[in-house]
């Protein structure tokens, strides 16, 4: 079952447990994941020596993250430049680290680029993108420049997954602590591509229930009533001129499951819904 909270449940989480760790290692352990699929990622397309990447960086932590994840990718090799999408208030501490491992600042979408990463914003949004942000993220969607968005694609309701105009298309979000209600249903889910959860320590602190609960098919197969064939004993059962008839496990694997699991074949198809079927809501 693939659980997703609202954001005041995991706000409260956190700062139960920013509580029980140093200032600073919540968003260095969501940084290390962050660089890490977005390592993988430009791996597969020829190595991140030498890549191109794109800092989308907004006013709070949703930038610091991606900007500490842009200096461990600059401290491998790869040329790293943010657009501060609110310079006065971009997260300090993060742009001090992407300056000292190499990365700079710009004022316009460069041409070429191997990847963006969405820190726009994240938990805190509201009211959809605000024009700078807008203007970048069309630019990028149109050109189906590679997107990992930071913890939800920029844009979306994150406790609804409604969408209020143009959003960030992402090929992968990668989401910290626990799934968001708007990376699992509603019109937003197609724009997180692949769904990466990163662990930050956060489950044991999520105390509220989840709003959402969606099936996977493991679930399904134990709720399903699991076809066996009859005990050999039974009188009148003569199993062997029975007709054959497929178990269920075939039965239920085709056509979805063979994708279902494999949510990485959604990400070659950008924006292409992906089934976000059976969620229960929380009432
Ligand atoms: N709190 C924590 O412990 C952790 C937070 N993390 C990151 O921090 C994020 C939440 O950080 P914040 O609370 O600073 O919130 P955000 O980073 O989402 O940013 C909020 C700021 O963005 C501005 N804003 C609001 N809506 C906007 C919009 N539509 N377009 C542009 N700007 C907008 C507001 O001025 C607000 O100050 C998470 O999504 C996650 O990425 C991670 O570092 C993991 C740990
Ligand atoms: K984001």
């Amino acid at each position: 079952m693939r659980r997703a909270w609202r954001v005041g449940d995991v706000r409260a989480a956190e700062e139960a447990l920013m509580r029980t760790v140093p200032d600073g290692v919540l968003m260095q352990r969501a940084a290390v994941g962050l660089a890490r699929r977005c390592a993988l990622l430009l791996a597969e397309r020829g190595g991140v020596y030498g890549s191109r990447v794109l800092l989308l960086a907004g006013a709070g932590n949703n930038g610091g993250d991606a900007l500490y994840a842009g200096a461990l990718l600059a401290g491998r090799g790869a040329a790293v430049s943010a657009l501060l999408l609110a310079p006065q208030r971009v997260h300090q501490g993060g742009l001090a680290a992407l300056r000292r491992a190499g990365g700079r600042v710009v004022d316009a979408v460069p041409r070429d680029l191997d990847l963006a990463v969405d820190g726009i914003v994240g938990l805190g949004g509201s009211g959809g993108l605000r024009p700078s942000a807008e203007a970048a993220v069309r630019l990028l969607n149109a050109r189906g420049t590679t997107i990992v968005a930071v913890d939800i694609p920029s844009g979306v309701d994150v406790d609804t997954g409604g969408l209020s105009g143009p959003v960030v298309r992402a090929d992968v979000t990668v989401t910290f602590g626990c799934l968001k209600p708007a990376l699992v249903v509603g019109p937003a889910a197609p724009y997180a591509g692949e769904v990466e959860l990163v662990d930050i320590g956060l489950e044991p602190w999520l105390r509220a229930d989840a709003a959402l609960a969606v099936p996977e098919w493991p679930d399904i197969e134990r709720w399903w009533p699991a076809w066996r064939p009859p005990p050999r004993s039974t009188p009148g059962a003569s199993w062997a001129s029975r007709p054959a008839r497929r178990p269920i496990r075939a039965r239920l694997s085709s056509p979805w499951a063979a994708r279902w699991p494999a949510r990485r074949a959604w990400s070659g198809t950008r924006g292409a819904p992906r089934p976000t079927c059976c969620a229960t809501t929380r009432r």
